[in-house]
């Protein structure tokens, strides 16, 4: 008897040949991503809308927002977008107003956004210079997940994922600021993780190593630069906007609803020092 039931739970069981269904799907939900009109957020929301989510892009120019849109519409993808510059609070709340209104609600926050106005010496940054890498790469990041957890709390739930750098675990040299803005970022995940997941918000953070995107340009444009950091990875080659948005991707998604409060570094193997 006992064999039969295991048998009959076996064939009501959804796992089947020892692996559970993928379900990657993201129709009816909404995606904040912010800066995604081009690079690592563009990727991303053209990851997430390829899944079926309705994606809400921004950045701080009307032409590259319009861009945008219309490159994402060409493809099949549900999208509107607005201007967003993430230090303002009144464009942010222009931002999460749009998506509710237009949309019906928000599920997903992709924080993306930053900025990196100083390289050099560390001791010769400025009070400026800091003021400015925190507020737009880590309050904006905290501050705009606040504005959007009322919404998610209405749809029962969400997902908010970071972007990071693998120089928020060891500092780039030069870079001192915006390495500790993103070294920031794996804290401000961990923190509000715990709290957000008793209303159902799992909160992710991503880690990129070398992605070629205009931000990066510095690090790849050269071909000699370019070969040095080609030898601190496994995987031959710089990574790809395409490599983060599908990474982001699986955090939003059913696949990743036992994850809260990680960081996935997303590198090609870079295990060096920078
Ligand atoms: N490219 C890399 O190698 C790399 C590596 C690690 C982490 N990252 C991170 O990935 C994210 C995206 O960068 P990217 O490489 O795609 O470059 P990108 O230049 O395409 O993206 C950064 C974007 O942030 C925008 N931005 C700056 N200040 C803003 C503000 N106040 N409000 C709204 N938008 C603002 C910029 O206009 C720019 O579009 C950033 O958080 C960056 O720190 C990039």
């Amino acid at each position: 008897r006992l064999l039969c039931l295991l048998e009959q739970c076996l064939i009501a069981s959804p796992i089947s040949g020892g692996r559970m269904m993928s379900n990657t799907s993201l129709s009816g939900k909404v995606a904040i991503v912010t800066a995604s009109t081009d690079g690592i957020g563009l990727a991303a929301a053209q990851a997430l809308g390829k899944r079926g989510a309705h994606v809400v892009v921004s950045s701080r120019r009307q032409a590259n927002v319009d861009k945008a849109v219309s490159l994402l519409r060409n493809e099949n993808i549900e999208v509107i977008g607005t201007t967003c510059n993430v230090g303002n609070r009144e464009d942010r709340e222009r931002l999460v107003n749009m998506a509710v209104e237009q949309c019906g609600g928000i599920d997903i926050l992709v924080s993306n956004a930053a900025v990196n106005p100083f390289f050099g010496n560390i001791l010769e940054s400025t009070d400026e210079v800091w003021s400015k890498i925190l507020d737009v790469n880590v309050k904006a990041a905290f501050l705009l997940t606040k504005q959007v957890f009322p919404h998610m709390v209405k749809r029962g739930g969400g997902s908010v994922v970071f972007v990071s750098s693998v120089a928020g675990y060891q500092p780039m040299q030069g870079l001192g600021p915006y390495s500790v803005s993103k070294t920031a970022l794996l804290g401000l995940t961990q923190a509000l993780a715990p709290e957000l997941a008793q209303s159902n918000i799992r909160v992710n953070c991503v880690a990129p190593g070398i992605i070629k995107t205009r931000f990066s340009a510095a690090l790849w444009q050269s071909e000699e630069v370019a070969n040095e950091f080609l030898k601190l990875l496994s995987i031959k080659r710089l990574g790809m906007p395409e490599d983060i948005g599908g990474v982001i991707t699986f955090l939003c998604s059913e696949d990743a609803s036992y994850i809260t409060g990680e960081t996935i570094t997303v590198t090609g193997g870079m295990n060096c020092r920078l």
